[in-house]
């Protein structure tokens, strides 16, 4: 489903404040996996999400997906195929449109319908039908501004949004780092159910060493630019929290140096 062929990607290239984020780094995934990925600060997993969907262009390399070449394609094209979550929940809605807008916005972007559409009834059926599953009772809010909710609502609200036509891939940046720990396990469990019911292929970044090994069917770990560590079936469900720290000991040459791993 994603291929990725030795990409790199340097800011500020020739200047002072030059920095290698990307280093010849190759990934591939087949369609239905979700592969969680940890690395150290500044090991590059963000600007990997940024190469992805189209933020910018990486400087070398190829990027495949579903056999289309998206390597020069702009970042407003991959959205209709990527779908993305950050770590604010701020982020990816649009805070003075309803509820009901911004699932329209949504919907007609993923579904290559005109954005000037008129939603009908049966999309706003749709919608609620969808809302309800969220079990936050949002389906009773829909014509309230988004930017009434509550960070968790929001977050969920923009899962729902990335994900209500399934997209190719899924991009999940810590997007439940910044809620609290009964939130962010309600929307840690609604992301394993839908990217389970609908065989998403997803790549999630987190700072929860636990989640990295328990969630989906591989475990990426970064540092400076590369992938230093790649494990799934049987290998992976025989490791440790701490097997895999060591893991990346070996693999990356120094220990793992995260700070917000080390105060989780
Ligand atoms: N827009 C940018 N301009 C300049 N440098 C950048 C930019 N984005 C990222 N970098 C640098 O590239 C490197 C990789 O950053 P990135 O945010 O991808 O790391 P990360 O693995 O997501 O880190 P963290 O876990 O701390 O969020 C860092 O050194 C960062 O300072």
């Amino acid at each position: 489903m994603l291929d990725i062929t030795a990409i790199s990607k340097t800011f500020h290239p020739g200047t002072p404040n030059a920095r290698q984020a990307l280093r010849q780094l190759s990934l591939h995934l087949e369609d239905g996996e979700f592969a969680t990925i940890v690395g150290s600060n500044g090991a590059g997993k963000s600007t990997l999400f940024g190469a992805i969907a189209g933020s910018f262009y990486t400087d070398e390399g190829r990027i495949l997906l579903d056999g289309t070449d998206l390597t020069f394609q702009p970042e407003h094209r991959r959205s209709r195929v990527i779908g993305r979550l950050f770590q604010d929940p701020m982020r990816g809605t649009a805070p003075h449109m309803t509820i009901e807008e911004n699932l329209a916005l949504a919907y007609l972007r993923a579904s290559h319908g005109s954005p000037f559409r008129r939603i009908t009834a049966k999309d706003r059926e749709r919608f609620r039908s969808q809302l309800a599953q969220l079990d936050m009772g949002l389906e009773d809010r829909m014509h309230q501004p988004v930017g009434l909710l509550s960070g968790g609502q929001r977050q969920a609200l923009t899962l729902l949004m990335a994900t209500m036509v399934p997209p190719k891939l899924l991009l999940l940046d810590e997007h439940t780092a910044a809620l609290d720990p009964a939130t962010a396990d309600k929307v840690l469990e609604l992301t394993r159910r839908i990217v389970a019911e609908h065989r998403i292929t997803c790549l999630m970044v987190t700072h929860n060493m636990a989640q990295a090994l328990s969630l989906g069917n591989r475990t990426l770990m970064m540092a400076e630019g590369s992938i230093v560590l790649d494990v799934s079936g049987a290998e992976r469900e025989g490791l440790t929290v701490n097997d895999l720290l060591e893991r990346f000991r070996s693999g990356a040459g120094h220990a793992l140096d995260n700070d917000r791993i080390l105060l989780a």
